[in-house]
């Protein structure tokens, strides 16, 4: 295995400082060195730089809405390179918007790919469903075929066409979920595995079914989307925005076991650590080294040693 890390030190998805942070926080914390002990080859590409946006005026609700076309251009220009390189992509966040850039990326690389969303939320809102503005929990509209219609063409967005179907899309850890967002999901029939079936059926079972359920559609490659706030905040606290009732530690890290198994990761994006919503140094070093952990067992490692 290969590893191509690309740093996306963004924050304008959302509106807490501190996230920008995410990439240089798990850098340090030995993101390399870890990988290079699983015997996997490393190739850092560094932390994109996104120019400071003078004039962004929110359009109705949205906000940031030109920096966060530009900055996911050129992200989606990055990942396509590591991807051509013959990596699989590791995107370090900065907030969930990357997605957008991340994911269209991957798929002007590699065609068809299917993606597995770890989150608490959908991020699944439309510009005109959104409650918030924020463009962070409104990704995966961006990037789906069937909600074309649903997306008008924005400021710095026209380089963006939609390049997923929505039957090649499975959440994993969603509770805290718009009613906007209910209604795009079961009306698309999307695949979903809300903290309600992960405790129903085990973590086991969901990723079976995770798994059947997307080579069914063929053996696409995998696009593993992971926002740390899946994790539960007693766990990963450090977040920006935290829902009770998450993923346990030894959960969220058997996905991505599972996952690595399948031969099929072709990417993996982990958003959304921010350093400044930590109270203690603690609550950081707790969340950076479960994020550091996910990632790990996405290339190889297995607790059995
Ligand atoms: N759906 C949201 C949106 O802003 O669109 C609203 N939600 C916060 C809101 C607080 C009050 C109770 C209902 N939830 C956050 C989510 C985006 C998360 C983005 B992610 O990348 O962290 O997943
Ligand atoms: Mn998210
Ligand atoms: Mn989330
Ligand atoms: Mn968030």
């Amino acid at each position: 295995r290969s590893a191509g890390i690309v740093g996306a030190p963004f924050s304008k998805g959302q509106s807490r400082g501190g996230v920008e942070d995410g990439p240089e926080r798990i850098r340090a914390a030995g993101l390399q060195r870890g990988l290079q002990e699983l015997g996997c080859a490393v190739k850092d590409y560094g932390n994109l730089t996104f120019e400071d946006m003078s004039r962004d005026e929110p359009l109705g609700l949205l906000k940031s809405v030109r920096a966060v076309g530009a900055a996911n251009q050129k992200l989606s220009q990055a990942v396509r390179a590591v991807k051509e390189d013959g990596h699989t992509a590791v995107v370090l966040g900065g907030d969930h918007s990357l997605a957008i850039g991340s994911i269209h990326g991957h798929s002007a690389a590699v065609g068809e790919l299917s993606v597995v969303w770890v989150d608490a939320h959908a991020d699944i809102n439309t510009p005109l469903t959104t409650c918030t503005g924020n463009i962070h929990g409104q990704p995966v509209s961006y990037l789906l075929h069937e909600l074309r219609s649903k997306v008008p063409v924005l400021p710095n967005f026209s380089w963006l066409k939609p390049c997923v179907s929505a039957a090649d899309v499975v959440f994993i850890g969603l509770r805290d979920v718009d009613p906007a967002e209910h209604y795009i999901l079961k009306m698309l029939g999307v695949k979903t595995f809300s903290m309600s079936e992960v405790d129903q059926l085990g973590v086991a079972r969901v990723m079976e079914e995770t798994c059947d359920y997307l080579s069914a559609r063929g053996k696409k490659p995998i696009h593993l989307s992971y926002d740390i706030d899946a994790i539960d905040p007693s766990v990963a606290p450090a977040t920006g925005t935290p829902v009770v009732g998450g993923l346990t530690y030894r959960e969220g890290v058997y996905i991505t076991e599972h996952l690595c198994q399948t031969g099929l990761l072709s990417a993996v994006d982990l958003v959304e650590v921010n350093p400044l919503r930590g109270q203690t140094e603690e609550d950081v070093r707790s969340t950076v080294s479960t994020a550091i952990d996910l990632l790990l067992g996405c290339f190889g490692r297995v607790r059995e040693g």
